[in-house]
């Protein structure tokens, strides 16, 4: 039996808003395969966000199951704790909207702060300088050549959202979430990172999950789920 990479399986979470209880997110459920990269749409507030922190483990749902079929099968919308942390640190890419990065330290080591969380030796066993050289390639990989040593400060926005993309790879992740990443960007530059993030998809076979409200962006990507009231959009999944 062939799995997809993601199950995403009747996900359903009830929050508390002010002295009344609803359903954000009903019954919500998709696969996403390797390599494929699918796009999270909706109104604002309609639970995008949510949806993505408990696929990584950031929250959990409420009742429904998401598996990462990989090395390991994982069940991420149900932990929490330390198990939740182990996941994202060994198996997840999240990258957020604001890339977080810290002044003091060069594009570099930004990503080599995901080794050194990880002491002795790396993630995947390797030495300090196989990390170092791991962080190097893939700082070539998001088109930082020659840029390895700038600081935060003296990189551009388009920059810095690729040294955010390439240290959500640090770890090889077998799911990369992304949530609005080229928010802070102009068009130009946001389409160039939504397509190096497919590029990067397709050549690694790593699903993606990539909210975005851009039409153009969206476009870019192989499919997109609209979350209406809570619920995930068949008809537009039919027709993508
Ligand atoms: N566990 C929770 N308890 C209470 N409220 C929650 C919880 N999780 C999310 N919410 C609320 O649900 C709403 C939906 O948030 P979310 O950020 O997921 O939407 P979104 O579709 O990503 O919106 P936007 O497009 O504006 O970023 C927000 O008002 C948020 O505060």
């Amino acid at each position: 039996m062939i799995f997809p990479a993601l199950e995403v399986k009747n996900i359903s979470l009830e929050i508390t808003d002010g002295t009344t209880k609803r359903n954000l997110l009903t019954d919500v459920s998709f696969n996403v395969d390797p390599g494929e990269v699918v796009g999270i749409t909706g109104p604002s507030g309609s639970g995008k966000s949510t949806l993505l922190s408990i696929i990584g483990c950031l929250e959990t749902a409420t009742s429904g199951s998401a598996t990462l079929h990989g090395a390991d099968t994982l069940e991420l919308g149900t932990v929490s704790g330390r198990q939740a942390a182990e996941i994202r640190r060994r198996h997840l890419g999240i990258v957020f909207q604001q890339p977080n990065l810290l002044p003091a330290l060069t594009a570099k080591e930004q990503l080599m702060v995901m080794s050194r969380l990880d002491k002795p030796f790396g993630i995947s066993g390797k030495t300090w300088r196989q990390q170092e050289e791991k962080a190097e390639r893939l700082l070539k990989e998001v088109g930082l050549e020659g840029r390895e040593n700038a600081k935060v400060s003296e990189l551009s926005g388009g920059q810095q959202a690729r040294v955010n993309l390439a240290r959500a790879l640090m770890n090889d992740p077998a799911l990369l979430l992304v949530d609005e990443p080229t928010a802070a960007l102009d068009t130009a530059n946001a389409q160039r990172v939504t397509e190096l993030i497919v590029d990067l998809a397709r050549e690694r076979n790593t699903p993606v999950l990539y909210v975005s409200h851009d039409q153009e962006q969206l476009a870019t990507l192989d499919r997109r789920i609209e979350l209406v009231d809570g619920k995930a959009n068949e008809a537009e999944l039919a027709t993508t």
